[in-house]
């Protein structure tokens, strides 16, 4: 299971928070990754965890004040960025080509989506992954597993209609290595989560307790 953990702007070291998913990974074997803000980017890449950036703007080198351009993360480490976070929605058309500028600058990608119908819709634009994360159960430290499966069976079942190749990944209040294992029953190849680890007051004991 891929464990993507999105920094958001709170409060945190970033980079005690990447060291310590190193360690975690290095010593469990496991696969997880961090997405900062894009200014920490290359300090947490430097830690070698796989560093994620959290958006990428949907343009081309030029004339774009305040834009992120997908080959600046990719230029500080990161390999891989988010897109259409329930906290920063996007159009289609702006989705489609932040996925094209994430590709001309190598990043993988994983488009995020509120329900099922809006998951086949992002699969159908070709990102490396999508993430279906309800809204309301965000930080609440409710897992989507527990207070709604079947968004996430009907999210798998959406992209394997659609485009199987893409993976899937769910996300909101997932916070334990159950939480992790409840996702992959359902069918998840990863999951998204945030406060669990980037509020937590020992990163590291968070990290572990997710892999167990
Ligand atoms: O939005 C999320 C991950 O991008 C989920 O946030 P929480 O893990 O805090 O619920």
């Amino acid at each position: 299971m891929f464990i993507l953990i999105n920094l958001k702007a709170y409060p945190c070291d970033p980079v005690e928070i990447a060291q310590a998913a190193d360690t975690v990974t290095t010593e469990h074997d496991a696969d997880i990754a961090i997405a900062p803000q894009a200014a920490h980017i290359q300090r947490v890449a430097d830690t070698g965890i796989e560093t994620w950036a959290q958006h990428v703007s949907p343009v081309e080198h030029g004339s774009h004040t305040g834009s992120t351009l997908a080959e600046a993360p990719a230029d500080a480490g990161a390999t891989g960025t988010l897109l259409n976070h329930s906290e920063n929605r996007r159009t289609l058309a702006e989705i489609d080509a932040s996925l094209d500028a994430a590709d001309r600058a190598g990043l993988s990608t994983v488009v995020c989506a509120n329900n099922p119908e809006q998951i086949a819709a992002a699969t159908s634009l070709g990102p490396d992954a999508v993430a279906v994360e309800p809204p309301e159960l965000i930080g609440t430290g409710t897992p989507v597993s527990q207070a709604d499966p079947d968004i996430v069976r009907d999210a798998v079942t959406a992209v394997e209609r659609v485009d199987p190749e893409v993976d899937v990944y769910c996300g909101a209040g997932i916070s334990t290595g159950e939480d992790v294992t409840s996702a992959k029953e359902l069918g998840a190849d990863g999951v998204l989560l945030a406060s669990g680890v980037a509020k937590a007051d020992d990163p590291k004991a968070a990290l572990e307790s997710l892999i167990e």
